[in-house]
């Protein structure tokens, strides 16, 4: 697992370990292994020595940083140019080490530069990046390098014009390879378009984990923690020990989601499926091993319930909405279930004790909240997720999980090729069949959007991606995984 801290807190942490070592110290730190990895570009792609580096440099530490790592190349042999935002407030000892190992300033933006760093800003960044800065982060892309490509970029712990705690990119931005980032992870590294702006995410270690005291802002799990998560039967298991998941989706007229959400939950971990709808025909017999009734009343034993896809919005579909909440079990509400809930008819219905997870994509998360989810995605997930008193799957390139309490996770396996319709069907079926196995809510929705995205990014290998084809590659994504 990953974990990304807010500012305010790596600030503090900053603080605490800067009282115990002299000036400077974190900064030369970082600024070495900023030039190191730098340098291990640089010599990919022809070496240091000769190699032109452009520093954009701004007024504040991240500048220094940059100065440093600026320095160090140009005692390698680089020839370092610095460009200086703003000349009457640049950190003057990094300037001084950098002329000192031969490095220069420049006024302009030149035209020709291997490599490229950003030191603008970094987590000292205040809303979007001011007109020169933006001028210069929009020129980057024509500067070339010696073989002819383009110059590679690397960001100075975050690109410099996005939103450091929330991930947003409010204006223009710079697009990095790769970002050399200190001490800890910071919720733009894994968070929505600012985490595509990123690249590859490199840490040096500054010695600041020991002193992190508070919780991580963002969890993102890694396919490590899926497969030690994922329930394997055992050999005392049978069909009930490793769960019934229970499907109150789809209708005669839209039997395709009862089918999907069928097949998504057929590839969990639980021993049986039962589906309970107005599709049930269409689903045994494009799934046999499911056991189908007409409504949720007459489906019998299920230890967990995904409602909603492809179900209406009709009085029969409210009657089934409220039979699933009435249960005392974990219940996963999705599309039109969450539909169902907007005006409040079912407030009472959602005072249950059991978990309850609602997946909504952006336009349903409008719908029951009120507002659009807004350039705090995550914030916006964890308002939702303790208004509900469930767990809440918010749907995009970078699906955010959040608690009630406020715990959030990003999924890092998101793919745009599952912005197709039946994929969230998929989803739903998986999903409820982790919560039927047993599992807590939170780890169910990590797990189910981890793995969903994989499968998202293995359909596409073959073609544009239907939901058919998420579900398909989820077998075959979970033996890579599973081992
Ligand atoms: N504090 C520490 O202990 C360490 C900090 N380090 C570096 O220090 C950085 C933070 O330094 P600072 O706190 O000085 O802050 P920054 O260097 O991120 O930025 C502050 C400066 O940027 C300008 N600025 C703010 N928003 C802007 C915008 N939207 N457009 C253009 N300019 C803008 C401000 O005028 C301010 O002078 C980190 O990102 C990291 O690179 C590292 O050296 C590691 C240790």
């Amino acid at each position: 697992m990953r974990r990304a801290w807010r500012v305010t807190d790596v600030r503090a942490a900053e603080k605490t370990l800067m009282a115990t070592l002299p000036e400077g110290t974190l900064m030369q730190r970082a600024a070495a292994g900023l030039a190191r990895r730098c340098a291990l570009l640089l010599e990919e792609t022809g070496g240091v020595y000769g190699a032109r580096v452009l520093l954009l440099v701004g007024s504040g530490d991240n500048g220094g940083d940059t100065l440093y790592a600026g320095a160090a190349l140009a005692r390698r042999g680089a020839q370092v140019r610095a460009l200086l935002l703003t000349p009457e407030r640049v950190h003057l000892a990094g300037l001084a080490a950098l002329r000192q190992a031969g490095g220069f300033t420049t006024g302009d933006l030149p035209t020709r530069a291997d490599l490229i760093l950003d030191g603008i800003v970094g987590i000292g960044s205040r809303g979007g990046l001011r007109s020169q800065a933006a001028a210069i982060a929009r020129g980057l892309g024509a500067l070339r390098g010696r073989t002819g490509e383009r110059a590679l970029v690397v960001a100075v712990d975050v690109p410099s014009g996005v939103a450091v705690d929330t991930g947003d990119v409010p204006g223009e931005a710079v697009t990095a390879d790769v970002t050399v980032t200190f001490g800890c992870l910071k919720p733009a590294h894994v968070l929505g378009p600012a985490a595509v702006r990123c690249g590859h995410v490199d840490l040096v270690d500054i010695g600041l984990g020991p002193v992190l005291q508070a919780d991580p802002a963002v969890r993102v799990p890694e396919a490590a923690d899926i497969a030690a998560w994922w329930p394997r039967p055992g050999a005392t298991s049978d069909k009930y020990t490793r769960g019934v998941v229970g499907l109150a989706t789809g209708s005669v007229k839209y039997p395709g989601a009862a089918l999907l959400s069928a097949a998504g939950a057929l590839a969990g971990p639980t021993g049986m499926v039962r589906y309970a709808g107005s599709a049930h025909y269409d689903v045994v017999r494009a799934h046999p091993t499911v056991v189908a009734s007409r409504k949720v009343a007459d489906a019998g034993r299920v230890q967990a319930w995904v409602c909603g896809s492809g179900l209406g919005t009709g009085d029969e579909a409210r009657t089934e909405l409220r039979s699933v909440l009435a249960t005392s079990l974990p219940v996963l509400l999705d599309a039109d279930a969450i539909t169902l809930l907007v005006g409040g008819e079912h407030a009472e219905d959602l005072r249950r004790d059991a978990p309850l997870v609602i997946t909504p994509h952006d336009g349903e998360f409008k719908r029951l909240a009120g507002e659009a989810p807004g350039a705090d995605r995550a914030g916006a997930a964890a308002r939702l997720a303790a208004w509900t008193n469930a767990v809440v799957l918010l749907k995009g390139d970078r699906t955010i999980v959040a608690t009630p309490a406020g715990e959030i996770w990003a999924n890092p396996t998101g793919s745009p090729e599952l912005a197709t319709a039946g994929t969230g069907d998929v989803l739903a079926g998986l999903l409820g069949s982790l919560l039927a196995a047993g599992l807590p809510a939170v780890r169910a929705a990590v797990m189910a959007a981890y793995v969903h995205g994989l499968a998202g990014r293995r359909a596409a290998v073959d073609g544009p991606v239907t939901g058919s084809d998420v579900a398909s590659a989820l077998r075959p994504v979970l033996v890579d995984l599973l081992g």
